[in-house]
C-alpha cells in the first residue's frame, strides 16, 4: 500500500491523466501545426493554469543520448512507471558492444539452428537508424558475426522507414546496405536483401489494427509471393515509379527474384531473427512465427525454424519464446501499486494506441492488474489524413461515461491525433487533428469539474509540432528543389507540456517547474493528487503544495 500524504488529502473527484499524443512545445511557430490550428481549449489551459515543460526525449526517457527523439514506448513506460530505464535502443547497443548478445544461449541457437539446417539466417526488422524500433547497426553486427561463425547464407528482409527518419530516404539505407553486403559476400557467404516494403503497408501492424499487413509481409517475407526486382535498391525505384508521390512507409511489398525465382523464402530448418527492438509493432508477426493453432491469416505453410526476437516483446504472454537480449526489467509501476492501495483506475484509447495507455504504461505487460479497466475503441483501417478526428470524441464519450459511473479514482485515455497524423508529413491535416483532441478534450474538461475532479493533460513526445524539416541555418522550413516545403514525419525532440486543471483546491495546488522535470515526474504526481506518498522507486512528484 501507498502511504497517504500528511500535508493534503488528495482530490475529492476524480484525477485524470490526458496524453495527447505527439504534442509537443516547438522552439519556433514555424512548420507546426499545432501552433496553426484553432484550439481555445488548449489555449484557455495554458493562459490560466498551471503548467510546465518535461523532458520527453533522450536520457530523460532512457534513450542512449540526448540526439535520440522520444517515442511512444519510452514515453508511456516512463509516465506509467514513473522511473527511467535503459531501454531497448540502449540495452541492444550495449550487448553489442560488449559482445554479450553472442554469448547468449539465444544467439547460438540461431547459428546452430542454421548450421544444423541448409545454413540460412534471416533478418527482418525495420531497415533504418530511426531507434525507435530498430537500428540497422544492430543488423550489420549480425550478418559480420553470422559470417564469422559460419553461417552461409543471410537473407534480409527489409521494412522501409519514412516515419522514424525521413520520409523519402530509403535509399539512404538500402544503397550503402547493399554495397556492404556485397563486399562481406564471398565464395562461402552469401549475404542479400530478400524482400520487402513499407513499414505501414506490410509486416508491422500493431495491437490486431490490420491483420492484413501481417498476411502482406508473410507472403513476401516467407512464401516469396510479390512483384519481383533484381535487387532492393532496384525494387525501391521501381516502386516509387509505379506509385508516384508514395512516402516509404507506405510503399508496396516487393520480393528479390533471379530468374523468376526468390531468392529468400523461409524455409524449415532455416533461423529467424526479427530485429526490432520495440514490441508492439513486432508482436503479429511474432505469433505467426510461433503459434501452432493460428487464424489470422492463411500461413499456407509454417516453416519449422529456430525464431528469435531482439528483445522480449511481451513479458506477460512470454513472447517470443527466444530473444537475443533482456528487456528492461520494469518494476513497481502506477498500475501495480495502484491497484494494491486499491485503488480503481480506468484506461482507454482507440486501436492504435490502445497497448500504450495498457501494455506500455503498465510496463509492457499484457495482463491487468486488479480493479484496472480498460475499454478500446476501434480505430479506422485508412489513411489518417483522410479522418484526422480518428476516434478523439468516442474516446472523450468513454472517459466522460467512465467519469460518471464514478467508479473510477483515476482515469487515463490517450488521444492519437497529433502523432499519428502528424506521421502521415500533411499539414493541414495535423491542423485538423489538434482541433479535434481540443474539442474533446473540453468535453472531458466538463465532465472532470462534474466529477469534482482535477486533470494532468501531457504528452508522451513531439511530432505535429514540427511538420516540416527546418533548414539547419534560417531555422525556417527546408524547401525541396521544387519550392515545396520538406514533409517531415517523425517525432521530434521538443519538450511536452504538464498542465494542472484543477478548479476544486482552491489554488491549493501548482507544478513546480525544475531544470531535470520530466515524463518519469508524472506517476508521484498523480499519487500526491490522490492523496498518497509516490513509491520509493518513483521519480520526484512535481506537484507543488501550498
Ligand atoms: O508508429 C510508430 O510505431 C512510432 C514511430 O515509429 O510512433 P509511436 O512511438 O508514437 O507509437
Ligand atoms: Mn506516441
Ligand atoms: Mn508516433
Amino acid at each position: 500500500m501507498l502511504q497517504k500524504l500528511s500535508s493534503f488529502a488528495g482530490v475529492q473527484g476524480p484525477v485524470v491523466v490526458i496524453v495527447m499524443d505527439g504534442y509537443g512545445l516547438p522552439k519556433s511557430d514555424a512548420g507546426s501545426a499545432i501552433a496553426a490550428a484553432r484550439k481555445p481549449t488548449l489555449d484557455r489551459l495554458f493562459a490560466s493554469y498551471p503548467n510546465i515543460r518535461l523532458r520527453a526525449h533522450g536520457t530523460a526517457v532512457g534513450m542512449p543520448s540526448d540526439d535520440d527523439m522520444g517515442n511512444s514506448e519510452v514515453g508511456h513506460n516512463a509516465i506509467g512507471a514513473g522511473q527511467v530505464y535503459s531501454q531497448g535502443a540502449a540495452l541492444v547497443a550495449n550487448a553489442i558492444a560488449s559482445g554479450a548478445i553472442w554469448q547468449g544461449a539465444a544467439w547460438q541457437e540461431i547459428v546452430a539452428g542454421a548450421k544444423s539446417g541448409r545454413g540460412v539466417v534471416h533478418f527482418i526488422g525495420l531497415f533504418s537508424d530511426g531507434n525507435v524500433h530498430s537500428h540497422i547497426d544492430h543488423l550489420k553486427a549480425m550478418v559480420v558475426q553470422a559470417k564469422a561463425e559460419g553461417v552461409k547464407t543471410v537473407r534480409i528482409h527489409a521494412l522501409l522507414d519514412g516515419r522514424d527518419v525521413p520520409e523519402t530516404s530509403a535509399l539512404d539505407y538500402v544503397v550503402p546496405f547493399e554495397a556492404f553486403l556485397g563486399e562481406v559476400s564471398d565464395a562461402g557467404f552469401d549475404a542479400r536483401i530478400a524482400s520487402g516494403g513499407g513499414r505501414q503497408y506490410i509486416t508491422m501492424d500493431r495491437y490486431d489494427a490490420n491483420w492484413a499487413m501481417v498476411d502482406k509481409g508473410w507472403k513476401v517475407h516467407v512464401l516469396g509471393e510479390g512483384p519481383q526486382f533484381p535487387n532492393a535498391t532496384a525494387a525501391v525505384n521501381g516502386l516509387r515509379e509505379q506509385n508516384p508521390g508514395t512516402i516509404d512507409q507506405d510503399l508496396p511489398e516487393f520480393v528479390i527474384g533471379e530468374n523468376g525465382k526468390a531468392i529468400g523464402t523461409i524455409e524449415d530448418g532455416d533461423s529467424v531473427v526479427f530485429f526490432n527492438f520495440r514490441g508492439d509493432r513486432a508482436i503479429e508477426i511474432t505469433r505467426a512465427f510461433e503459434e501452432a493453432a493460428f487464424n489470422k491469416f492463411d500461413r499456407v505453410r509454417q516453416p519449422r525454424v529456430t525464431y528469435a526476437g531482439m528483445l522480449q516483446y511481451d513479458g506477460d504472454l512470454k513472447l517470443p519464446a527466444r530473444f537475443l537480449v533482456a528487456p528492461p526489467a520494469i518494476k513497481d509501476t502506477t498500475g501495480e501499486w495502484f491497484a494494491k492501495s486499491g485503488i480503481a483506475q480506468f484506461a482507454c484509447s482507440e486501436t492504435q494506441k490502445f497497448g500504450h495507455v495498457t501494455y506500455f504504461w503498465n510496463g509492457n505487460r499484457s495482463g491487468k492488474f486488479d480493479g484496472e479497466t480498460w475499454q478500446e475503441i476501434p480505430s479506422d483501417v485508412v489513411p489518417f489524413e483522410q479522418r484526422p478526428w480518428m476516434k478523439a470524441a468516442e474516446i472523450a464519450d468513454a472517459m466522460i461515461a467512465a467519469l460518471q459511473s464514478g467508479q473510477y479514482r483515476t482515469l487515463r485515455c490517450n488521444f492519437a491525433n497529433g502523432d499519428m497524423v502528424g506521421h502521415t508529413g500533411n499539414f493541414f491535416a495535423a491542423t485538423l487533428a489538434v482541433e479535434a483532441v481540443d474539442l474533446s478534450l473540453a468535453r472531458v474538461l466538463q465532465a472532470v469539474d462534474a466529477a469534482g475532479g482535477a486533470a494532468l493533460i501531457t504528452a508522451d513526445h513531439g511530432n505535429a509540432d514540427e511538420m516540416y524539416e527546418l533548414d539547419k541555418k534560417t531555422k525556417q522550413p527546408a524547401q525541396n528543389s521544387d519550392g515545396s516545403f520538406k514533409a517531415k514525419t517523425a517525432h521530434t525532440l521538443n519538450p511536452v507540456p504538464l498542465i494542472l486543471y484543477d478548479n476544486v483546491s482552491g489554488g491549493k495546488l501548482g507544478l513546480k517547474q525544475t531544470a531535470t522535470a520530466g515524463l518519469s515526474n508524472i506517476a508521484a504526481t498523480v499519487a500526491n493528487l490522490l492523496g498518497l506518498e509516490k513509491h520509493a522507486a518513483w521519480d520526484e512528484s512535481v506537484l507543488d503544495i501550498k
